[in-house]
């Protein structure tokens, strides 16, 4: 099937040159003139049916890209986003790399290179989605076992949670695990078998919410020639888990309260309530108190969900658990996404990994290591294979000798640089090839301080800027 993708600038030209060229390449895509059109697409595109991947434009009168990308996040669409600059400013770009842009291209691009991109986002949002579907079938029944010091009170009172019906908060930033552990509590406790409904209430419609939500009779409003039964129901008799609870807006909010004081859905146009028997676990990356005591949140509904309240700690606080989820993604995405090869982290790798903060928590190193396990050429993944990690961590000294801390020691093959040597065919790449590569690595790693870049290089400034022109990577040096 052709895959589709979302083009957002507000420039009309570069739109249809940008249409042009993807049509060339053999995708289908949708254009948008402004970022909030283009996460208006995104929300409205049926689950599942996300573009592939999204080249996005930084900077636009009514909303910028980083915004855009910021608001993805919160609100759960995962596509790949190549983003393109016309200011040639390092900062913007990593300033996008940052924002977790898949790669960033400099206007006007050429055609090779963004088709380059382009494949690798494809084939990414193909992996992931993959992904997705595998991960439904997984039973998370076992996951009840503490793996770090700091979340053994988490596990002990998932498990009283599990044992008991009552409503339970689980808070924490975003990407810790709350969903992952919420469907642990449910498959241990006695509606394991019945349904587990997921909401993610940030990514609701504010039009649709309330009939997502408790449902609406045929010919309620315009658009339903349908009924619809609404996630309530859906749950009837199993558990709803109302992510980002803290999203909701005040009115939907008014109507929750009463559902979950009584057990009764009112759907809209509907005749009457429909007793339901839901439990519901509900997750915020928000300081729900606060919001309570701003009034963005009701007091009311937020004692009535937070009778236990969980905390999840951020994965910084369990460092000691990065390695061994980053070895258990590996093996994982290198069985679905490449069979037969036995894939390894370098030591720069693991080092990296270690010491990141991953503001973005298990997922943002899950998807870090998806990202390098599909694209990385070789079987070894090294430092340079998480471009957006290393863009974002200060300049970092290598441990004295090869072993990254908390690892065993690695064996010869995990010393090796981080820069590729071998090409796609097996052979070696051409000195010109390599040079424009680790010129491009040190620019991300030293956050584009040319002064620091030209010293680690070894090599002058002027020696630097002519390298740079010569492989036309001046655009995303210019600070
Ligand atoms: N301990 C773990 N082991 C393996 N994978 C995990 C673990 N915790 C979380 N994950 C994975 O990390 C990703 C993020 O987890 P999850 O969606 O539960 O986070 P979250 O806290 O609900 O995030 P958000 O607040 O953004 O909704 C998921 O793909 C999940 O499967």
């Amino acid at each position: 099937m052709t895959q589709q993708l979302l083009l957002v600038d507000d420039d009309p030209v570069q739109r249809r040159l940008l249409e042009a060229q993807v049509a060339r390449m053999g995708y289908r895509s949708i254009s948008c003139e402004g970022g909030r059109a283009a996460l208006d697409a995104l929300r409205m595109a049926a689950p599942g049916r996300l573009p592939a991947a999204m080249v996005l434009d930084l900077s636009m009168p009514d909303m910028d890209g980083v915004a855009v990308m910021a608001e993805m996040r919160r609100a759960g669409l995962d596509v790949p986003v190549v983003v393109q600059t016309a200011k040639g400013s390092v900062d913007t770009a990593v300033e996008a790399m940052r924002a977790g842009a898949f790669d960033f291209v400099v206007k006007p691009v050429s055609p090779e290179r963004l088709r380059a991109t382009l494949e690798d986002a494809v084939r990414l949002s193909q992996a992931r989605r993959r992904r997705a579907r595998a991960e439904r079938d997984a039973s998370p029944a076992a996951r009840l076992e503490a793996a770090s010091e700091a979340m053994a009170p988490v596990i002990f009172q998932a498990k009283r949670a599990a044992a008991s019906q009552i409503p339970i908060l689980l808070e924490g930033e975003t990407g810790v695990g709350k969903e992952w552990l919420a469907a642990a509590i449910l498959a241990a406790g006695p509606r394991a078998a019945k349904p587990f409904v997921a909401v993610n209430c940030g990514a609701l419609p504010a039009a649709l919410a309330e009939s997502i939500l408790f449902g609406h009779a045929k010919g309620a409003f315009t658009d339903a020639s349908e009924r619809r039964p609404g996630k309530f129901l859906e749950a009837d008799g199993g558990t709803l888990f109302l992510d980002e609870i803290g999203e909701l807006p005040l009115d939907i909010q008014a109507k929750l309260l009463r559902v979950v004081q009584d057990g009764r859905i009112d759907p809209v146009g509907g005749q009457g309530g429909t007793q339901t028997d839901v439990r519901i676990l509900s997750a915020t990356n928000r300081d729900l108190e606060k919001d309570v005591a701003a009034g963005r949140f009701r007091e009311d509904l937020y004692f009535r969900l937070n009778v236990l309240a969980i905390r999840v700690p951020p994965l910084r606080e369990r460092r000691e658990e990065i390695i061994p989820l980053a070895r258990g993604f590996l093996a994982e995405f290198s069985a679905s996404d490449r069979p037969g090869e036995t894939l390894a982290f370098a030591a720069d790798a693991l080092h990296l990994l270690q010491n990141f903060d991953w503001p973005g928590n298990i997922r943002q190193l899950e998807n870090a290591i998806h990202r390098a396990v599909v694209l990385a050429e070789g079987p070894e993944l090294g430092a340079a294979d998480f471009p957006q990690i290393v863009a974002q961590m200060p300049a970092l000294p290598m441990p004295e000798a090869p072993r990254p801390i908390d690892t065993p020691l690695p064996d010869a093959s995990e010393a090796a640089p981080p820069v590729r040597l071998l090409g796609e065919d097996g052979e070696i790449r051409s000195l010109e090839a390599i040079e424009a590569d680790l010129i491009r690595f040190a620019i991300l790693r030293y956050g584009g301080r040319l002064s620091e870049v030209a010293r680690r290089l070894g090599i002058g400034r002027s020696t630097l800027y002519r390298k740079l022109q010569q492989y036309g990577l001046e655009d995303v040096s210019q600070t």
